[in-house]
């Protein structure tokens, strides 16, 4: 089952993985044909009605996979408000070969009178709100109609992002959606057919340019709220807080605060004036400043811990008590990752180790990336976290879901891009959930990389990749 904008997503990953969404129409719009041959006699007549986005797109394509079938089609469907490209160079098409098309400009003419066949193709999961006009009435007039209704993807009228039918909507017969059934659909009580439309396994598995869609979508369901981030960290590594802390500002959050020891105070604001410290007494993490960390920590929607921090017994006692006492979600980078396996937290916790650090944390790893994911996968469902294991394919998995992020390059082993791959994925967890900010964190991590590699090389550099982060956002 998928969502509708879910299906957005993975449609547009289809694309950057070289499968357009025209030839996704093309496989659509054929399925739509082969249902219609299904419930359509010889010599009877199929009246589509088709709305103005992709889904009457889909129909334009059905109409012309029909012309050598023994039914008669009329097309009904206003051109010039066409509101997709691709729509509309289906519909050019029909014109151009001159199929029976007619212009619905005044739904309360619609004429269904010797139809046998309705297809309803006005709205899928474009749909917002009700039924306005002209499509209520055009759904009215369907419903009264004495002809089965097939529906392309969903009825019209039926919302695939919570499965509910508008009192308004098309009441079809059939059902034809495409790649999965959406939810509530199958409650509906109708035969669905699931139509195979050639997108790659891969757009689901891969986290790419469609999963930047997610950005959108968290930036309006926050209204303006981007984000407070703490980053605790800092102590025998001294750039390493001041790297996250910035990657968290060029990731989008409002704010981000850094707790860090005084020895290394000054150093991490000589990074940047744009960070605001909270220092802690002494040359490292201790358990006497659990108290006062814990404090700030409540202040923020997601912390960062580890960046720098070390490896003292001390330190990491303390990084211990601060990650068990927090209940938010917490990137969890460096020395810290060792204790999660032992950590009990009511926190959503989000683990960003390398290969050398999953095992130590007790995670397998493979030479295959699928068989690395799977590995992964499991390992996310023993800890229940969510897991970012970096690689050449980064791999992220939580206790029920594994994607895998491809972009990078090897300039990125170089020091530091660990600790920015740590703020990105602080920053997006703010709006996005855990396992959504790890896979888009990596994603736009291994993109800002290979963005500054097109100047730098192999010679990039950690502070290079902060630049990027905006650009690979996009
Ligand atoms: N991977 C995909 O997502 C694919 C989608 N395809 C088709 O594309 C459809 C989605 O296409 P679109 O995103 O263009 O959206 P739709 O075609 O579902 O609807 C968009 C149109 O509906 C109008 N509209 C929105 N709410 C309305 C309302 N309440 N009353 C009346 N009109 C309303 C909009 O102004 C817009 O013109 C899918 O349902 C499917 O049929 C297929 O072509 C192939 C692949
Ligand atoms: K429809």
């Amino acid at each position: 089952m998928i969502t509708g904008s879910e299906m957005a997503v993975v449609d547009a990953n289809a694309e950057a993985l070289g499968v357009p969404r025209k030839q996704l129409m093309e496989s659509s719009g054929n399925a739509v044909a082969e249902t219609v041959r299904e419930v359509a006699e010889p010599g009877e007549t199929v009246v589509i009605v088709a709305g103005r986005g992709n889904n009457g797109g889909d129909a334009f394509v059905a109409a012309r996979f029909l012309d050598e079938f023994d039914v008669r089609v009329r097309l009904l469907g206003r051109a010039e408000t066409l509101t997709t490209a691709i729509a509309r160079e289906n519909w050019e098409a029909l014109l151009a070969a001159e199929y029976d098309t007619r212009e619905l400009r005044d739904s309360t003419a619609i004429d269904l009178g010797d139809a046998d066949v309705l297809v309803d193709a006005m709205l899928g999961t474009g749909i917002s709100g009700d039924l306005r006009e002209p499509a209520a009435t055009a759904a009215a007039a369907m419903n009264a109609a004495d002809a089965p209704i097939i529906s392309v993807d969903v009825p019209s009228g039926f919302d695939a992002e919570t499965g509910t039918t508008a009192p308004s909507a098309v009441e079809p017969d059939h059902i034809i959606t495409f790649h999965d059934t959406k939810p509530g659909l199958t409650e509906l009580d109708i035969p669905v057919r699931v139509a195979d439309i050639g997108i790659p396994a891969t757009a689901e598995t891969f986290v790419e340019r469609g999963d930047l869609l997610r950005l959108s979508r968290a930036a309006e369901s926050h209204k303006g709220d981007h984000g407070e981030v703490l980053v605790i960290g800092g102590g025998p590594y001294t750039g390493a807080p001041a790297l996250a802390a910035q990657a968290v500002l060029r990731a989008g959050a409002d704010l981000v605060k850094v707790t860090c020891p005084t020895s290394v105070a000054h150093e991490v604001q000589g990074y940047s004036e744009n960070l605001i410290l909270y220092p802690m007494q002494g040359r490292r993490l201790e358990p006497g400043h659990v108290g006062p960390v814990m404090e700030y920590a409540r202040e923020h929607d997601t912390l960062v811990i580890g960046p720098g921090l070390g490896d003292d017994e001390e330190t990491l006692e303390a990084a211990r008590a601060i990650i068990e006492s927090y209940d938010g979600t917490a990137v969890v980078d460096a020395d810290p990752l060792k204790i999660v396996p032992e950590v009990e937290t009511e926190a959503d916790l989000i683990c960003t180790p390398h290969q050398g650090e999953l095992t130590a944390m007790g995670g397998k790893t493979a030479e295959d990336w699928r068989e690395r994911r799977d590995l992964v996968a499991e390992f996310a469902a023993d800890l229940n976290h969510t897991l970012l294991v970096k690689g050449n394919y980064d791999i992220v998995a939580d206790a029920d879901r594994s994607r895998v992020s491809r972009t990078g390059n090897p300039g990125m082993t170089v020091g530091g891009t660990g600790d920015v791959l740590a703020g990105v994925t602080g920053a997006l967890a703010a709006t996005l959930d855990p396992f959504e900010a790890a896979g888009v964190g990596a994603f736009v991590t291994g993109r800002a990389g290979d963005i500054a590699a097109e100047t730098y090389g192999n010679g990039l550099v950690a502070t290079d990749l902060l630049d990027a982060i905006p650009q690979a956002m996009e």
